[in-house]
């Protein structure tokens, strides 16, 4: 059993990684209108069953998968690859890895549940630098980390988001060569819109289905802001086209 040829082409394991940072595969589903949830961020399943199980190939093919604390309290995720067909050798399981600048993660989430039920890796969960006299803020990390998450604090960029210059440094010395980043969408704006960029590969689910303009859409920016996209491969897994793009002058370091 292994991955469809369409993500062995493009990801060819090993992934390299860069000197300062692992490889970043950038991927989530969309509706044909662009959106990635339905009115109030409600999730939905876009992705057919055979686009589902590709994601979860791209998943066994990462080191650590990402998603901010929007999506981990809107989707309760595992992030695992429960959709591949049974086996004898169990599937590379991705390291899970939260951006939640104010420790907001549920102490009862799937990810804390499944890694204490022995079927998950421990979450890292990544957090602001806080004052030392913030309270709530100590008891909130000492629950979690109670509960089995590793707690990284790390600085904030100068529009008060965790910084994802210093997220990818201590991933790449935490030993993560390969990062899936799955959404949501300030995530996918963060990480697409980054100067300078560091998205290698953006692999898009485009499902057959209109959500409406209620719907919540793919990105939050504006033309100037996102870069310029090379194609690199196209699929069909079964409704559903997926799409590889790369950004243009991503950095090579
Ligand atoms: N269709 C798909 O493939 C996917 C859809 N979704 C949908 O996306 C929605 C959630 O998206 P959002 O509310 O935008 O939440 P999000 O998942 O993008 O998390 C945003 C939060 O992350 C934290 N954060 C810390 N540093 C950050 C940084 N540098 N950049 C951005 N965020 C940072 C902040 O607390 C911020 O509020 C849900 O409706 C979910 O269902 C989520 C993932 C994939
Ligand atoms: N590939 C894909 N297709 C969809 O239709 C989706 N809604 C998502 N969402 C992402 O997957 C996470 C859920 O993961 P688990 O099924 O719980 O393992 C969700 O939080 C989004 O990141 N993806």
């Amino acid at each position: 059993m292994s991955p469809p040829e369409f993500l062995s082409n493009i990801l060819s394991p090993p992934i390299q990684p860069h000197t300062n940072r692992p490889h970043v595969t950038l991927t989530y589903a969309q509706s044909l209108d662009a959106k990635i949830a339905g009115a109030n961020g409600n999730q939905l399943i876009l992705s057919g069953k055979e686009s589902l199980v590709m994601t979860h190939w791209m998943r066994t093919m990462h080191d650590a998968i990402l998603v901010g604390v929007g999506t981990a309290l809107n989707d309760d995720p595992q992030l695992n690859t429960r959709h591949l067909p049974p086996t004898t050798t169990p599937y590379k399981l991705p390291r899970p890895v939260i951006l939640d600048s104010e420790l907001r993660l549920s102490p009862t989430c799937k990810l804390l549940k499944n890694f204490k039920l022995g079927t998950g890796l421990a979450p890292w969960v990544f957090c602001k630098i806080s004052d030392e006299n913030d309270e709530a803020f100590t008891r909130r990390r000492e629950t979690l980390t109670a509960e089995g998450a590793r707690i990284v604090s790390i600085p904030e960029d100068s529009a008060k988001r965790l910084s994802i210059t210093h997220l990818l440094e201590e991933l790449r010395s935490s030993g993560i060569s390969s990062l899936m980043v799955e959404g949501g969408r300030q995530i996918i704006s963060s990480f697409l819109c980054h100067k300078p960029l560091v998205v290698d590969i953006l692999i898009v689910t485009v499902a057959p289905t209109l959500v409406g303009s209620s719907g919540v859409g793919a990105t939050l920016e504006n033309l100037e802001s996102l870069p310029k996209l090379k194609h690199i491969a196209s699929a069909t897994f079964g409704p559903d086209s997926v799409i590889a793009c790369r950004p243009e002058n991503v950095g090579a370091s």
